[in-house]
């Protein structure tokens, strides 16, 4: 119905070998979701791949580190909560190599909304078809009514409905999100509990956000999402569930696993191939390299390497392209930091709270989850000490706010007034990450926007920064763009590439509105 399910992103040929025909060695900077996955599908196809990692544990911004709480008790802490949306179809399928069932994952069965005045919206319970699913959250909607709805500003309410890879960035890239949603014209109760905690949780500040970014994100998480607004949980922490197993995944393909081992150099060697240099003095050489470090790791990567986007012959026909690459490269930046702040508290939450609530105009809060309703390191401690894990997250955060207490007495505040229980609670234990290394969405910034490819045919990007040829975000971002950075490299070969799946690649009425666009882009799902 309406053409909306989940697809097909690629066409690998069923007819191309599926190894390598001859060895090939693949360096991957980067052990995060982006690189892991592309290191992943290089060794499953036979090449002998290298990551290099500069922390000591794998995961980048979804990785988890042994720690001990001032009982004692060993656990492991993490960069802070995920949730694995189902339409993430290429992380789960890049994590059914750890686990077939995913049996990893927890569903989580509500998380509730949370506003000022005791608002409260739910996810529960909407049908999974796409554009119902938003029509009965309006319905249900205690701040806004349908005849709200039908008041939104006309371009603005298509926009949400037509999104189109192309027309989308042309109309609103150099639009920010909050000048958006203003002329969106949403009442603004329903303004600040349906869009500003959704635009809220990219990290980016709402003036400094891409509109188009945005209203692909609404495409990709509601209008186009054949799975339901639902999420599941890792049951455990990140390194015991996902990072470990993984390692030995990739182990057993042979794949050497490099932490505490940063790129800092690469250049050519005498053979042509890629040398790389790292942080303990040592030299690789590959046939071919694939960034998928932070946005400053790729920066500083490619500030020290001046060799690095050229091609070994320069293309005659485009001869600075390597020039304009490594400019896009200085172009990209970070967006505001954020807070994580774990606690450990002496007594329970109350019976029936939700193991996540969102939560909007309470302050700095963004979010607040309870890590013993779904992670087993966490249940086991409250069970034995009848106490409570609880995290509270703050993005986007204002310029200049960098005192941790004031960040941490505006949190509690929120914490005491949403769960008055928590009140007396004494903090057993605390672990407070202030973080600055999420990507910026600009607006204006999407023409500058790296691709996978290069300009060097052995040289790939990959990360949640890079764009993608069809909607994706965060984790799933990642772990598409590793498996893109793996294609071309499988291509390149003469290899099937590894199959992709999208939500569709236009919103349902992008063909009606865009028609010229779409008669432009040809094919299903390629802007490029
Ligand atoms: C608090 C928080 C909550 C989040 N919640 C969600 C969520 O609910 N859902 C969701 O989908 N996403 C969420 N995300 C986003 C998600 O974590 C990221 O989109 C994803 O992990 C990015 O993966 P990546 O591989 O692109 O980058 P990264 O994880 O940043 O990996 C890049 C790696 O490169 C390494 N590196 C840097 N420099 C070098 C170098 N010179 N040499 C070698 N390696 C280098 C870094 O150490 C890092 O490990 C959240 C992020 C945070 C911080």
């Amino acid at each position: 119905m309406l053409g909306i399910s989940r697809r097909p992103a690629n066409k690998p040929d069923k007819r191309a070998p599926h190894r390598f025909p001859r060895p090939l060695d693949v360096l991957v900077v980067g052990g995060g979701i982006a690189g892991l996955s592309a290191a992943t599908v290089l060794a499953e196809r036979g090449a002998r791949v290298t990551v290099l990692e500069p922390e000591t544990y794998l995961g980048g911004r979804a990785g988890a580190w042994p720690d001990t709480l001032a009982d004692g008790t060993p656990f492991e802490m993490e960069r802070g909560f995920h949730a694995f949306f189902r339409q993430y179809y290429n992380l789960r399928a890049w994590l059914r190599r750890i686990d077939p069932e995913l049996d990893f994952l927890r569903p989580v069965a509500d998380y509730p909304l949370l506003g000022p005045d005791g608002q409260r919206e739910s996810f529960a319970g909407l049908p999974r078809l796409p554009i119902w699913n938003l029509v009965s959250l309006i319905r249900r909607s205690k701040s806004m009514t349908l005849r709200d709805a039908l008041r939104v500003d006309d371009t603005c309410g298509r926009a949400i409905m037509a999104y189109d890879p192309r027309a989308t960035y042309a109309q609103f890239d150099r639009l920010d999100a909050h000048s958006f949603l203003d002329r969106l014209g949403f009442p603004p109760r329903a303004r600040q509990m349906l869009f500003d905690v959704f635009a809220h949780s990219f990290f980016n500040p709402e003036q400094e956000f891409s509109a188009a970014e945005l209203l692909m994100m609404f495409h990709f998480y509601f209008i186009a999402n054949p799975e339901g607004i639902v999420f599941d949980l890792v049951d455990g922490p990140f390194s015991t569930k996902l990072w470990h197993p993984m390692a030995a995944v990739l182990e057993r393909h042979g794949v050497r696993l490099r932490t505490g081992e940063a790129a800092v150099h690469v250049d050519r060697g005498p053979d042509g191939r890629h040398r790389l240099t790292s942080s303990r003095g040592q030299v690789y050489s590959a046939d071919a390299l694939i960034l998928a470090a932070s946005v400053p790791g790729l920066q500083r990567l490619v500030d020290d390497s001046p060799a690095l986007g050229h091609p070994l012959a320069e293309a005659p026909e485009d001869p600075g392209a390597a020039h304009c690459w490594r400019e896009q490269v200085v172009a990209q930046s970070v967006t505001a930091r954020f807070a994580v702040w774990r606690l450990w508290l002496d007594r329970a939450c109350a019976p029936g709270r939700a193991a996540f609530v969102g939560t909007t105009g309470l302050g700095l809060v963004d979010n607040i989850s309870l890590y013993e309703l779904f992670e087993d390191e966490s249940r086991e401690w409250a069970a034995r000490t009848g106490g409570s894990v609880v995290e509270l997250h703050a993005y986007a955060l204002p310029d200049g706010l960098d005192d941790e207490a004031a960040i941490k007495a505006d949190l509690l505040r929120a914490l005491h007034d949403l769960y008055p229980e928590t009140r007396a609670a004494r903090h057993l234990d605390e672990r407070f990450l202030l973080r600055q290394d999420c990507p910026a969405f600009r607006p204006g910034s999407h023409p500058m926007r790296l691709r996978v490819d290069t300009p060097d045919p052995t040289l790939y990007l990959a990360g949640d920064f890079v764009h993608t040829p069809f909607p994706t975000a965060l984790m799933e971002r990642a772990a598409s763009s590793g498996i893109l950075a793996a294609n071309h490299v499988l291509h390149h070969h003469g290899v099937a590439e590894e199959l992709l799946c999208s939500v569709p690649p236009r919103g349902p009425l992008a063909r009606l509105i865009h028609r010229k666009a779409h008669h432009d882009a040809h094919g299903e799902g390629d802007d490029d």
